[in-house]
């Protein structure tokens, strides 16, 4: 049986970065740039001026004289007017610097009347000047293949005027819930039946990383059943099932997949919860099958599923931060597997404290709710006392304001 570690890594193993395929820049928001993006011209495009003032020749200021205001260059326009020697260009921030002049003054370093200005400090050249090509040269990479795109790469692209770009495409991810319990939500309950929330858990999850959930269903704890809804479900780039991988005399999912000549490449994960977790592969599609009790989908999903979408997406970090906080109580435990505590989070004193989220079993769905984020207990620690470390993994970014 792997540990957590190793089941983990073997997973991300598996996987491999999906295509590409071109979107237009808003909705390329959160993806994965799948190729480098070059400057096709210089950023700024020509010497402009970075203030609202004057557009003089440097040498000029000197001496405290008065230069004759010989032009007036507002953004968005230019002028071929050469500054000659003892005058000045009335410019505004942004404005190409016409030719002759080397250095902006701004206006509130000048005295201005009678059709000419006096500079009171002289400038040297170059003065609020924003050079041609400072910020990006013609050619240089401006984006590198892997950036994940936000608000700073778009700026940069509109200023180039690149409304497409390539991006690492989203995965399908076909989500199967199996059991002759369940009905799907909205359906009539009858004795002995339940809702089926895992199907919308995982399609939330999975969207909340960027990806397009494809519902498949439900399928019953009958070969036939499931074999029809699983060869669909091997159509997407990856399929995630829920329950059906224990003990039980009904537990096919497994058994049906090897049919589908899906290879196995793990089932049970040194892991509490979550241990009956089984890992298979399609060709190059990861198939993944998750215990049925509710937290322990989601618990999985996240240890497991969410790295390997992520990984498929092109995103290079593909695992949670990690935060070391202060056990604030007593968990009774033994050594033996990782086990993964739902916590809630609060900052003291410049140090983070940890609590559970009230009762660990999988079936307490509440306390998955109420936790900020997921302590992650080594397989060889025996209980957990108030005043010891441990790592939490954040499910939550930002801290309240
Ligand atoms: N003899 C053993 N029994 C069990 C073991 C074991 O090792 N030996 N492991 C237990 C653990 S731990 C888990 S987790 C479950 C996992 O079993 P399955 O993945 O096969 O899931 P089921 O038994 O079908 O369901 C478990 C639980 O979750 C409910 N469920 C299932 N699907 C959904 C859904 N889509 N939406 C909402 N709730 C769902 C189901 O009704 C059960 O209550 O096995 C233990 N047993
Ligand atoms: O995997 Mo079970 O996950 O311990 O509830």
């Amino acid at each position: 049986m792997p540990t957590f570690e190793e089941a983990r890594a073997t997973i991300l193993d598996h996987v491999t970065v999906l295509g590409s395929e071109s979107v237009p820049v808003l909705a390329a928001v959160g993806r994965v740039l799948a190729a480098d993006v070059e400057a096709p011209w210089d950023m700024p495009l020509w010497d402009n001026s970075a203030m609202d003032g004057y557009a003089v020749r440097a040498a000029d200021t000197t001496a405290a004289a008065g230069l004759r205001i010989a032009g007036y260059i507002p953004a968005g326009s230019h002028s071929s007017d050469v500054v000659a020697a003892g005058t000045a260009a009335k410019i505004l921030t942004g404005a190409p610097l016409p030719p002759g002049a080397d250095a902006v003054v701004p206006v509130e370093d000048t005295d201005a009347r009678d059709g000419s200005v006096l500079v009171r400090q002289p400038v040297r050249p170059g003065a609020h000047v924003r050079r041609k090509g400072e910020d990006i040269r013609a050619s240089e990479t401006i984006l590198r293949a892997g950036t994940v795109i936000g608000p700073s790469e778009v700026s940069l692209l509109a200023s180039f005027s690149r409304l497409s770009i390539p991006v690492v495409r989203r995965p399908r991810v076909a989500i199967l819930s199996t059991g002759d319990e369940l009905v799907e939500a909205g359906g009539a309950l009858a004795p002995g039946k339940i809702y089926d929330s895992n199907a919308l858990a995982v399609a939330a999850a999975v969207l909340q990383l960027g990806g397009e959930p494809v519902q498949l269903g439900i399928a019953r704890d009958d070969r036939a059943s499931l074999r029809a809804l699983l060869v669909e479900g091997l159509r997407a780039d990856a399929l995630v099932t829920s329950a059906g991988v224990s003990m039980g005399d009904r537990d096919l999912v497994r058994e049906v997949l090897h049919e589908l000549s899906v290879r196995q490449i793990f089932w049970k994960v040194d892991i509490k919860p979550g241990r009956p977790t089984a890992f298979a592969v399609h060709g190059s599609k990861p198939v993944f099958s998750l215990p049925g009790n509710p937290v322990s989908t989601l618990v999985t999903f996240e240890q497991f599923v969410r790295p390997a979408l992520l990984k498929m997406m092109g995103h290079r970090t593909v695992l949670r931060p990690v935060v070391r906080a202060v056990f604030q109580e007593d968990f009774p435990r033994k050594p033996g597997r990782v086990s993964f505590l739902r916590v809630r989070l609060e900052r003291r004193n410049g140090g983070l404290l940890a609590w559970t989220s009230g009762n660990q079993d999988t079936g307490i769905l509440k306390t998955m709710l109420q936790a900020d984020g997921i302590a992650v207990i080594p397989a060889d620690w025996g209980s957990v006392g108030a005043g010891d470390l441990v790592d939490v993994q954040m499910l939550r970014g930002g801290v309240e304001a």
